[in-house]
């Protein structure tokens, strides 16, 4: 099995599971994660999680071996499209996705994981966007992704020099949100950071989301405001908002006694 899945409390998990190649992303992987993502869609859960197997690599980027049989401008553009299609399913994914960094996030992994709406790692982890080492430039989406992030200074600087970070620096820059700390068991982390979110109820989740994606599609306000309306209205009728407004009001009329 190359993406493997678990549910949990809200929370859905997808494992990248070709730790022996350092989860590198073959057409195989790619096309796996694509499957699980449409599978999993309208699956009852507050987030995703998306991680790497082992511990020394989330994903190690394109299957280099692989994709050394791609030789035109075509084939190139054709890939490009293809992968990116399937980290597109990420960004539009329709609750928040985290990537989790068990290790290493390089070259097409960094764009997997900016391809998430939220990034977060082991101490030991590191994201570098190596293409430019390897003569040639983002592929699926990331550049984008990274100068949204990073604006452009930061961005092109990350680029253009191949710089790898390390997770306690992508996280002073902003790419991550949080490091496990020394000697933290990483699901342990995981499952901290991401309980935050898996208090909140499905719907609400994905009201957050999608305004995430208006933004990160750069959609025009009206849009934008259109679908915090429809979000907004259809979870306050909902019965999770009644029933968290009496909870909200037992709990303040035991404080004023
Ligand atoms: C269009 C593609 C482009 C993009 O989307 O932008 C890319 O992604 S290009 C790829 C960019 N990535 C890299 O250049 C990283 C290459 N890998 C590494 O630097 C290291 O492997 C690592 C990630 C730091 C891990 O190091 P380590 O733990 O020491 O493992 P090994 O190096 O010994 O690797 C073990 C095993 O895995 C194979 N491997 C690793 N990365 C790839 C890869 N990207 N593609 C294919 N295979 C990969 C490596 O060859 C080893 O295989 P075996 O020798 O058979 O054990």
């Amino acid at each position: 099995m190359l993406v493997a899945k678990t549910h949990k409390s809200g929370v859905v998990t997808l494992t990248l599971c070709r730790a022996a190649k350092r989860n590198a992303l073959s057409g195989a992987l790619i096309e796996a994660l694509g499957t699980r993502l449409d599978a999993t869609r309208d699956e009852d859960m507050a987030v995703l999680v998306v991680r790497g197997d082992g511990d020394r690599a989330f994903a190690s980027g394109g299957d280099l071996d692989e994709l050394s049989a791609i030789r035109t401008v075509e084939a190139a553009a054709d890939m490009s499209h293809r992968f990116r299609a399937v980290l597109e399913k990420l960004r539009s994914f329709p609750v928040p996705v985290i990537a989790a960094l068990n290790g290493d996030a390089f070259g097409g992994g960094a764009e997997l994981a900016m391809a998430c709406d939220l990034r977060i790692a082991a101490g030991h982890a590191r994201i570098g966007f190596l293409q430019g080492k390897l003569a040639i430039s983002t592929a699926w989406g990331g550049g984008p992704d990274l100068f949204a992030a990073l604006g452009i200074s930061r961005a092109l600087r990350l680029l253009g020099r191949a710089e790898i970070l390390s997770a306690p620096c992508a996280r002073e820059w902003g790419l991550l949100d949080a490091v496990a700390d020394d000697g933290q068991p990483f699901e342990a982390f995981v499952d901290a950071y991401v309980a935050g979110f898996s208090e909140r109820t499905p719907d609400v989740m994905r009201a957050f989301k999608a305004l995430a994606h208006a933004a990160r599609i750069g959609a025009p306000r009206d849009a934008a405001l259109a679908l915090e309306t429809k979000h907004f209205a259809r979870t306050w009728a909902d019965d999770a908002h009644w029933a968290a407004v009496e909870a909200s009001l037992g709990r303040a009329g035991k404080v004023q006694e």
